[in-house]
Protein backbone atom coordinates (compact mmCIF):
# COMPACT_ATOMS: atom_id res chain seq x y z
CA UNK A 1 0.00 0.00 0.00
CA UNK A 2 1.60 3.65 -0.95
CA UNK A 3 2.82 5.87 2.04
CA UNK A 4 -0.24 8.67 2.67
CA UNK A 5 1.31 11.80 1.84
CA UNK A 6 1.45 12.96 5.26
CA UNK A 7 2.98 9.56 6.67
CA UNK A 8 6.62 11.03 8.16
CA UNK A 9 9.34 9.94 6.36
CA UNK A 10 10.44 7.50 9.17
CA UNK A 11 8.71 6.50 12.19
CA UNK A 12 10.15 5.17 15.16
CA UNK A 13 7.93 3.81 18.21
CA UNK A 14 9.10 2.47 21.21
CA UNK A 15 11.74 0.71 19.89
CA UNK A 16 14.14 -1.31 21.80
CA UNK A 17 17.56 -2.60 20.80
CA UNK A 18 20.06 -4.70 22.76
CA UNK A 19 23.46 -6.62 22.41
CA UNK A 20 23.35 -9.29 24.67
CA UNK A 21 22.79 -7.87 28.53
CA UNK A 22 23.66 -4.80 26.86
CA UNK A 23 20.60 -2.26 26.12
CA UNK A 24 21.24 -0.27 23.27
CA UNK A 25 17.84 1.54 22.42
CA UNK A 26 15.46 1.85 25.60
CA UNK A 27 12.25 1.97 24.22
CA UNK A 28 12.70 4.86 21.41
CA UNK A 29 10.01 7.16 19.38
CA UNK A 30 10.53 10.05 17.01
CA UNK A 31 9.70 10.91 13.74
CA UNK A 32 11.20 12.45 10.48
CA UNK A 33 9.42 14.60 9.09
CA UNK A 34 9.62 14.64 5.05
CA UNK A 35 12.00 16.91 3.06
CA UNK A 36 13.68 18.52 5.91
CA UNK A 37 17.15 17.91 7.87
CA UNK A 38 17.26 16.23 11.09
CA UNK A 39 19.87 15.36 13.40
CA UNK A 40 20.04 12.54 16.21
CA UNK A 41 22.22 13.27 18.42
CA UNK A 42 24.02 11.71 21.65
CA UNK A 43 26.98 10.74 23.09
CA UNK A 44 29.12 7.76 22.01
CA UNK A 45 27.19 4.42 23.07
CA UNK A 46 23.94 6.44 23.18
CA UNK A 47 22.03 4.19 20.40
CA UNK A 48 21.94 6.32 17.31
CA UNK A 49 24.05 3.99 14.74
CA UNK A 50 21.90 0.87 16.49
CA UNK A 51 18.79 3.18 15.18
CA UNK A 52 20.21 4.31 12.35
CA UNK A 53 20.59 0.42 11.20
CA UNK A 54 17.48 -0.36 12.18
CA UNK A 55 15.45 2.45 10.07
CA UNK A 56 18.00 1.42 7.40
CA UNK A 57 16.81 -2.39 7.51
CA UNK A 58 20.37 -4.05 8.74
CA UNK A 59 18.89 -4.82 11.98
CA UNK A 60 14.95 -6.09 13.00
CA UNK A 61 13.30 -4.43 15.67
CA UNK A 62 13.18 -6.40 18.78
CA UNK A 63 10.55 -4.83 20.28
CA UNK A 64 8.49 -1.31 19.00
CA UNK A 65 8.50 -1.20 15.15
CA UNK A 66 10.16 1.36 12.39
CA UNK A 67 8.64 2.59 9.39
CA UNK A 68 10.38 4.36 6.65
CA UNK A 69 8.31 5.74 3.44
CA UNK A 70 5.46 4.18 5.39
CA UNK A 71 7.28 0.89 4.62
CA UNK A 72 8.73 -1.91 6.88
CA UNK A 73 12.55 -1.71 6.55
CA UNK A 74 13.11 -5.37 6.66
CA UNK A 75 10.04 -6.91 5.12
CA UNK A 76 10.25 -4.53 2.55
CA UNK A 77 13.63 -3.92 1.75
CA UNK A 78 13.39 -4.52 -1.98
CA UNK A 79 11.07 -1.58 -2.69
CA UNK A 80 12.92 0.80 -0.07
CA UNK A 81 16.45 -0.61 -1.39
CA UNK A 82 16.35 1.59 -4.35
CA UNK A 83 14.17 4.86 -2.76
CA UNK A 84 16.89 5.64 -0.30
CA UNK A 85 20.66 6.09 0.11
CA UNK A 86 23.36 5.17 3.27
CA UNK A 87 25.78 6.52 4.47
CA UNK A 88 27.75 4.32 7.08
CA UNK A 89 30.22 5.42 9.41
CA UNK A 90 33.30 3.19 7.66
CA UNK A 91 33.31 1.06 4.72
CA UNK A 92 30.67 -0.04 2.63
CA UNK A 93 33.39 0.41 -0.72
CA UNK A 94 35.07 -2.49 -2.55
CA UNK A 95 39.06 -1.65 -1.42
CA UNK A 96 40.88 -2.18 -4.28
CA UNK A 97 38.13 0.03 -6.78
CA UNK A 98 38.85 3.84 -7.00
CA UNK A 99 36.18 6.52 -6.37
CA UNK A 100 34.87 7.10 -10.43
CA UNK A 101 34.41 3.01 -10.74
CA UNK A 102 32.44 2.56 -7.73
CA UNK A 103 30.11 5.42 -8.33
CA UNK A 104 29.96 4.37 -11.89
CA UNK A 105 28.96 1.00 -11.15
CA UNK A 106 26.62 1.92 -8.38
CA UNK A 107 25.02 4.36 -10.95
CA UNK A 108 24.04 1.64 -13.47
CA UNK A 109 21.86 -0.05 -10.45
CA UNK A 110 19.77 2.98 -10.05
CA UNK A 111 17.08 4.29 -12.74
CA UNK A 112 17.79 7.83 -12.60
CA UNK A 113 21.03 8.14 -10.72
CA UNK A 114 23.17 11.50 -10.70
CA UNK A 115 25.62 12.81 -12.77
CA UNK A 116 28.91 11.02 -11.45
CA UNK A 117 31.47 12.89 -12.57
CA UNK A 118 29.35 16.23 -11.08
CA UNK A 119 29.07 14.16 -7.59
CA UNK A 120 32.94 14.14 -7.90
CA UNK A 121 33.17 17.48 -8.20
CA UNK A 122 31.08 18.64 -5.86
CA UNK A 123 32.79 16.20 -3.25
CA UNK A 124 36.56 17.24 -4.21
CA UNK A 125 37.07 13.42 -5.06
CA UNK A 126 38.66 13.93 -8.47
CA UNK A 127 41.94 14.82 -6.61
CA UNK A 128 41.63 11.03 -5.61
CA UNK A 129 40.22 9.39 -9.21
CA UNK A 130 43.04 7.44 -9.61
CA UNK A 131 43.42 6.30 -5.65
CA UNK A 132 42.19 2.89 -4.64
CA UNK A 133 39.77 2.53 -2.08
CA UNK A 134 41.60 1.32 0.64
CA UNK A 135 44.68 3.98 0.24
CA UNK A 136 42.05 6.83 0.65
CA UNK A 137 42.56 9.22 3.66
CA UNK A 138 39.69 9.23 6.32
CA UNK A 139 38.53 12.22 4.61
CA UNK A 140 38.69 11.17 1.39
CA UNK A 141 36.67 7.79 2.01
CA UNK A 142 34.19 9.93 4.03
CA UNK A 143 33.20 12.21 0.91
CA UNK A 144 33.06 8.56 -1.33
CA UNK A 145 30.66 7.34 1.19
CA UNK A 146 28.51 10.10 0.78
CA UNK A 147 28.71 10.44 -2.81
CA UNK A 148 28.15 6.38 -2.67
CA UNK A 149 25.13 7.30 -0.87
CA UNK A 150 23.76 9.88 -3.60
CA UNK A 151 24.69 8.61 -6.71
CA UNK A 152 20.97 6.68 -6.69
CA UNK A 153 19.16 10.07 -6.33
CA UNK A 154 17.43 9.02 -3.22
CA UNK A 155 14.40 10.16 -1.68
CA UNK A 156 15.62 9.76 1.97
CA UNK A 157 19.12 9.41 2.97
CA UNK A 158 20.67 8.38 6.30
CA UNK A 159 24.21 9.83 6.62
CA UNK A 160 26.33 8.40 9.98
CA UNK A 161 28.66 11.25 10.88
CA UNK A 162 29.07 12.44 7.18
CA UNK A 163 31.85 15.41 8.13
CA UNK A 164 34.15 13.07 10.85
CA UNK A 165 37.54 13.83 9.40
CA UNK A 166 37.08 16.55 6.77
CA UNK A 167 38.69 19.64 6.40
CA UNK A 168 36.85 22.76 7.22
CA UNK A 169 36.44 23.89 3.55
CA UNK A 170 35.37 20.04 2.51
CA UNK A 171 33.05 20.28 5.81
CA UNK A 172 31.09 23.35 4.27
CA UNK A 173 30.76 22.20 0.91
CA UNK A 174 29.34 19.04 2.17
CA UNK A 175 26.85 21.16 4.42
CA UNK A 176 26.03 23.37 0.95
CA UNK A 177 25.10 19.92 -0.15
CA UNK A 178 23.20 18.80 2.23
CA UNK A 179 21.17 22.04 2.30
CA UNK A 180 20.65 21.64 -1.76
CA UNK A 181 19.20 18.51 -1.49
CA UNK A 182 16.54 19.30 0.89
CA UNK A 183 15.63 22.21 -1.38
CA UNK A 184 15.28 19.36 -3.87
CA UNK A 185 13.04 17.88 -1.33
CA UNK A 186 15.09 15.08 0.12
CA UNK A 187 14.69 14.03 3.20
CA UNK A 188 18.28 14.23 5.61
CA UNK A 189 19.01 12.10 8.41
CA UNK A 190 22.38 12.63 10.05
CA UNK A 191 24.41 11.92 13.34
CA UNK A 192 26.85 14.33 14.05
CA UNK A 193 29.27 14.94 16.87
CA UNK A 194 29.94 18.82 15.93
CA UNK A 195 27.45 20.65 17.51
CA UNK A 196 27.61 23.58 14.77
CA UNK A 197 26.72 21.48 11.99
CA UNK A 198 23.53 19.99 13.33
CA UNK A 199 22.85 23.91 14.71
CA UNK A 200 23.58 25.14 11.38
CA UNK A 201 21.73 22.51 9.34
CA UNK A 202 18.91 20.57 11.02
CA UNK A 203 15.35 21.77 10.83
CA UNK A 204 14.80 19.23 14.06
CA UNK A 205 16.95 17.74 16.68
CA UNK A 206 16.69 14.70 18.45
CA UNK A 207 19.00 14.31 21.25
CA UNK A 208 19.76 10.75 22.91
CA UNK A 209 21.17 9.50 25.68
CA UNK A 210 21.23 5.87 27.17
CA UNK A 211 19.13 5.04 24.37
CA UNK A 212 16.20 7.10 25.11
CA UNK A 213 15.29 10.26 24.00
CA UNK A 214 15.79 13.11 26.06
CA UNK A 215 14.85 15.92 24.04
CA UNK A 216 13.24 17.18 20.29
CA UNK A 217 13.06 20.38 18.42
CA UNK A 218 14.38 22.47 16.09
CA UNK A 219 18.00 23.59 17.43
CA UNK A 220 16.00 27.61 18.20
CA UNK A 221 13.29 25.65 20.47
CA UNK A 222 16.51 24.09 22.54
CA UNK A 223 18.11 27.05 22.97
CA UNK A 224 15.84 29.43 23.74
CA UNK A 225 14.09 30.34 27.02
CA UNK A 226 16.79 28.90 28.83
CA UNK A 227 17.97 29.86 32.24
CA UNK A 228 21.66 29.88 31.30
CA UNK A 229 23.51 32.89 30.22
CA UNK A 230 27.07 32.67 28.92
CA UNK A 231 29.66 36.00 29.23
CA UNK A 232 32.70 35.61 27.22
CA UNK A 233 35.54 37.85 28.43
CA UNK A 234 38.90 38.44 25.79
CA UNK A 235 41.86 40.38 27.23
CA UNK A 236 44.75 41.66 25.14
CA UNK A 237 47.23 41.19 29.16
CA UNK A 238 46.90 38.10 30.58
CA UNK A 239 44.75 38.04 33.43
CA UNK A 240 46.83 39.16 36.76
CA UNK A 241 47.16 36.77 39.25
CA UNK A 242 44.64 35.13 40.93
CA UNK A 243 42.02 37.29 39.59
CA UNK A 244 39.62 33.85 37.34
CA UNK A 245 39.51 32.19 41.12
CA UNK A 246 38.24 35.71 42.80
CA UNK A 247 36.21 35.91 39.95
CA UNK A 248 34.82 32.28 40.68
CA UNK A 249 34.46 32.74 44.29
CA UNK A 250 32.41 35.90 43.63
CA UNK A 251 29.82 34.49 41.34
CA UNK A 252 29.19 31.46 43.93
CA UNK A 253 28.15 28.26 42.92
CA UNK A 254 25.34 28.62 40.46
CA UNK A 255 27.50 30.12 38.34
CA UNK A 256 30.47 28.01 36.27
CA UNK A 257 33.85 29.36 35.32
CA UNK A 258 35.80 28.16 32.64
CA UNK A 259 39.53 29.81 31.77
CA UNK A 260 39.38 29.02 27.94
CA UNK A 261 43.35 30.20 27.50
CA UNK A 262 45.51 32.71 29.15
CA UNK A 263 43.57 35.67 27.83
CA UNK A 264 40.01 34.21 27.45
CA UNK A 265 37.53 33.23 30.02
CA UNK A 266 33.63 32.19 29.77
CA UNK A 267 31.01 32.58 33.02
CA UNK A 268 27.98 30.65 32.19
CA UNK A 269 25.70 31.49 34.75
CA UNK A 270 21.83 32.65 35.47
CA UNK A 271 20.55 34.87 33.01
CA UNK A 272 20.34 38.10 35.42
CA UNK A 273 21.76 41.68 35.98
CA UNK A 274 23.41 40.20 38.96
CA UNK A 275 25.98 37.86 37.18
CA UNK A 276 26.87 40.39 34.84
CA UNK A 277 27.07 43.17 37.61
CA UNK A 278 29.72 40.72 39.74
CA UNK A 279 31.41 40.37 36.18
CA UNK A 280 31.76 44.53 36.55
CA UNK A 281 32.59 44.41 39.37
CA UNK A 282 35.47 42.43 39.15
CA UNK A 283 36.81 43.61 36.29
CA UNK A 284 37.05 47.16 38.13
CA UNK A 285 38.79 45.92 41.37
CA UNK A 286 41.42 43.31 39.10
CA UNK A 287 42.10 46.04 36.82
CA UNK A 288 40.87 43.72 34.02
CA UNK A 289 39.95 45.72 30.91
CA UNK A 290 38.40 43.22 28.46
CA UNK A 291 38.96 43.85 24.35
CA UNK A 292 35.30 42.38 24.05
CA UNK A 293 32.95 41.23 26.48
CA UNK A 294 30.11 39.24 24.84
CA UNK A 295 26.79 37.80 26.48
CA UNK A 296 25.05 35.62 24.78
CA UNK A 297 22.35 32.80 25.30
CA UNK A 298 23.05 29.32 25.69
CA UNK A 299 23.78 27.24 22.09
CA UNK A 300 23.32 23.68 20.98
CA UNK A 301 26.29 22.42 22.83
CA UNK A 302 25.46 24.07 25.78
CA UNK A 303 22.00 22.28 26.23
CA UNK A 304 23.37 18.82 24.95
CA UNK A 305 26.04 18.85 27.54
CA UNK A 306 23.53 19.81 30.08
CA UNK A 307 21.12 16.74 29.05
CA UNK A 308 23.73 13.96 28.94
CA UNK A 309 25.98 15.06 31.80
CA UNK A 310 24.73 11.85 33.60
CA UNK A 311 26.82 10.06 30.63
CA UNK A 312 29.78 11.94 31.35
CA UNK A 313 30.20 11.37 34.93
CA UNK A 314 28.90 7.49 34.39
CA UNK A 315 32.11 7.82 31.70
CA UNK A 316 34.68 8.70 33.95
N1 LIG B 1 27.58 -5.27 17.59
C1 LIG B 1 27.55 -4.91 18.86
N2 LIG B 1 27.77 -5.79 19.86
C2 LIG B 1 27.73 -5.43 21.16
N3 LIG B 1 27.45 -4.19 21.59
C3 LIG B 1 27.21 -3.26 20.64
C4 LIG B 1 27.24 -3.56 19.25
N4 LIG B 1 26.98 -2.44 18.56
C5 LIG B 1 26.77 -1.47 19.48
N5 LIG B 1 26.93 -1.97 20.73
C6 LIG B 1 26.74 -1.22 22.00
O1 LIG B 1 25.46 -0.63 21.98
C7 LIG B 1 25.49 0.70 22.50
C8 LIG B 1 24.98 1.67 21.44
O2 LIG B 1 25.90 1.71 20.37
P1 LIG B 1 25.71 2.62 19.09
O3 LIG B 1 26.81 2.31 18.15
O4 LIG B 1 24.32 2.48 18.60
O5 LIG B 1 25.89 4.07 19.73
P2 LIG B 1 26.18 5.46 19.02
O6 LIG B 1 25.28 6.45 19.70
O7 LIG B 1 26.08 5.36 17.56
O8 LIG B 1 27.69 5.72 19.44
P3 LIG B 1 28.87 6.54 18.69
O9 LIG B 1 28.54 7.99 18.85
O10 LIG B 1 30.07 6.17 19.51
O11 LIG B 1 28.95 6.08 17.28
C9 LIG B 1 26.95 0.95 22.90
O12 LIG B 1 27.07 0.71 24.28
C10 LIG B 1 27.74 -0.08 22.11
O13 LIG B 1 28.91 -0.46 22.79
Amino acid sequence: MPASPAEPAVRVDGLAMRYGDKVAVDGLSLEVERHTITAVLGPNGAGKTTTLETCEGYRRPQAGSVRVLGLDPVRDRQALVPRIGVMLQSGGAWSGSKPPEMLRHLSRLHARPLDTGLLMERLSLHECARTPYRRLSGGQQQRLGLAMALVGRPELVFVDEPTAGMDPQIRRDVWELLEELRGDGVTVVLTTHYLEEAERLADKVHILDHGRLVASGSPLELTRGGTVATIRIVVTQPFPSGAPEALAAALGETTELTVLDALSLQVSGPADGSTLATVSRWCEDHDVLPESLTLGQRNLEDVFLELTSESREDAR
